[in-house]
């Protein structure tokens, strides 16, 4: 390539594959088509019950920059070849339609949209990858986050994971998902600065490296900053870590806060338990033990079954990697598209595996809320200009449609808010503070059955029978248009 071309725009954050569509339709002259496309995911990560969905914000930032760079477009004419008439419609293309969503933190399902976007099918269409890159992620995270911090409970967990992520947006972005889903601090000062998360941290072993040995490491650290945590493991944990730690904490007395150690190898649970007696016994009864350690949701369990005495955990790489889970695989589908007389025409993908088969039409996703419980029942997709009965309603599984229930005594929540609306924010984003909150209300109200970290029982996400009617109606009238090219 002969020219250097500045990073100055997201907007070619797409997949090629998006601006040849959105090329076609403009030279067939279909793209202002309104065109509806749902954003989720079919399966939970990690065989959870839930998942946390996560970066609305930052897909509002996307879309309000959405414009295409004078640099964008001159690399698309120079180094891709795209015609001057089509780069002359991108150079003054904005989003000009409406996005609803679920809020950030909310809880959501296998098989129902997080998000839909109702606008232009070429607009529609280019900011399919950047929605799909974001939302992913963040709910992937802020899931594993919650499901860590459901087994840590009340003490403290913090975020170590920015050295191991992959890349610093993830970072950042990753930290962001975990403190929604429930963590109390991040060591990323940067996520400090950006979003107001609270910052903590230790030290490392370099510099008891660097000092050669613990007692000066811990003394100079003492004398530099109040409050502290030492790492004692670097050599030997309870045999010259933890008497050192005491020795300067004894030494240094009212003079430091004395917060506790950290352990980092070795048998967290044995080492635990021998240095609490330790600090203990040297009256350090307040001290915090904090461990870190590839730490996640089953060496917690561990930890805690074998009577650990942990106080607070420090997690990195199998949070912010998502280690035993590498992506969300949550889908943007077109679910409805205008026709030649202006009306919205439903359309649906059809596949071998019924799971996998869409369901079209413009849709609201409620939550069903027991009004004597204050639990959900469940989620249930219904058609956009569908009323709800008010007393009773009938609720099936969507494949297995003998699983079936009546609720009365409900109350319906619609889990989407407009966001966009003919390119316009009509949304006031919540802070994050807010959000993590709201996760945690919603946790508190999700049956624990839904929330076990093993096995958990499935949430029922069902269709109206409208919409069910509508989507058999569907694959009927495909499967006719198909058997009728084969004869
Ligand atoms: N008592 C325990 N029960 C279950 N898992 C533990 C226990 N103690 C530590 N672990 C976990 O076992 C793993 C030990 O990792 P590893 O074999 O790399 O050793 P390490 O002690 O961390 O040593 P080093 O960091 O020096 O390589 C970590 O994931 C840690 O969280
Ligand atoms: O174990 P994780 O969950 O990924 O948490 C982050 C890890 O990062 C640090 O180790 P590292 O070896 O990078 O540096 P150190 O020398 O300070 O221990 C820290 O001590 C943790 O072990
Ligand atoms: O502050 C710490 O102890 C820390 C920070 C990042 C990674 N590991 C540990």
């Amino acid at each position: 390539m002969k020219h250097i071309y500045h990073d100055d725009s997201f907007t070619l954050h797409t997949d090629l594959y998006q601006i040849n569509m959105a090329e076609t339709y403009w030279r067939d002259g279909i793209h202002n088509k309104r065109a509806v496309f749902d954003l989720y995911f079919r399966k939970l990560p990690f065989g959870n019950g839930y998942a946390v969905f996560a970066g609305l914000e930052k897909v509002i930032q996307f879309i309000q920059n959405f414009r295409f760079s004078e640099e964008d477009l001159e690399y698309l004419k120079n180094e891709v070849g795209y015609q001057d008439d089509f780069l002359d419609y991108l150079k003054d293309l904005r989003f000009t339609g409406t996005i609803r969503a679920m809020r950030e933190g909310e809880l959501v399902f296998g098989n129902e949209p997080m998000l839909r976007v109702d606008a232009p099918l070429a607009e529609a269409q280019l900011i399919e990858t950047a929605l799909l890159n974001i939302v992913n992620y963040q709910t992937l995270i802020a899931t594993k986050a919650a499901r860590i911090k459901q087994v840590v409970g009340d003490e403290p967990a913090a975020e170590f994971g920015t050295r191991r992520a992959q890349e610093m947006d993830a970072a950042i972005w990753g930290t962001r998902a975990a403190y929604l889903g429930g963590f109390e601090s991040t060591s990323n000062v940067r996520a400090g600065k950006l979003f107001g998360i609270p910052v903590s941290g230790t030290h490392a072993h370099s510099m008891v490296q660097a000092y050669k040995d613990e007692y000066t490491a811990f003394r100079k650290y003492a004398e530099a900053h109040k409050d502290c945590v030492f790492l004692v493991d670097t050599y030997d944990t309870l045999r010259l870590g933890v008497p050192n730690a005491i020795k300067v904490a004894k030494e240094l007395g009212d003079k430091i806060n004395f917060i506790g150690i950290r352990l980092d190898s070795g048998d967290l649970a044995y080492l635990s338990k021998e240095a609490r007696k330790m600090l203990d016994e040297a009256g350090f009864k307040e001290a915090k033990i904090f461990a870190s350690s590839d730490l996640d949701e089953y060496t917690i369990i561990n930890l805690k079954a074998q009577g650990a005495r942990i106080n607070s955990w420090g997690i990195g790489t199998k949070l912010i990697t998502a280690y035993d889970q590498a992506a969300l695989g949550a889908v943007y589908k077109i679910v409805a598209i205008e026709n030649e007389a202006g009306q919205m025409e439903d359309t649906i993908k059809i596949s071998s595996n019924p799971e996998k088969v869409t369901t079209p039409g413009l849709k609201r996703i409620y939550r069903i809320i027991n009004n004597k419980n204050h639990h959900a029942e469940g989620d249930y997709i219904a058609m956009e200009n569908e009323k709800l009965p008010e007393k009773r309603l009938s609720m099936f599984h969507p494949t297995h449609t003998y699983i079936n229930k009546v609720v009365t005594n409900f109350t319906a929540k619609e889990l989407h808010e407009d966001i966009f609306v003919n390119g316009e924010l009509v949304y006031e984003i919540p802070c994050l503070e807010e959000s993590r909150e709201y996760v945690k209300q919603n946790l508190n109200a999700l049956w624990e059955e839904y929330k076990r970290i093993m096995n958990p029982e499935d949430y029922p996400v069902d269709l109206s029978k409208k919409c069910w009617d509508n989507k058999m109606h569907n694959i009927e009238e495909v499967k006719e248009k198909v058997a009728a090219m084969k004869e």
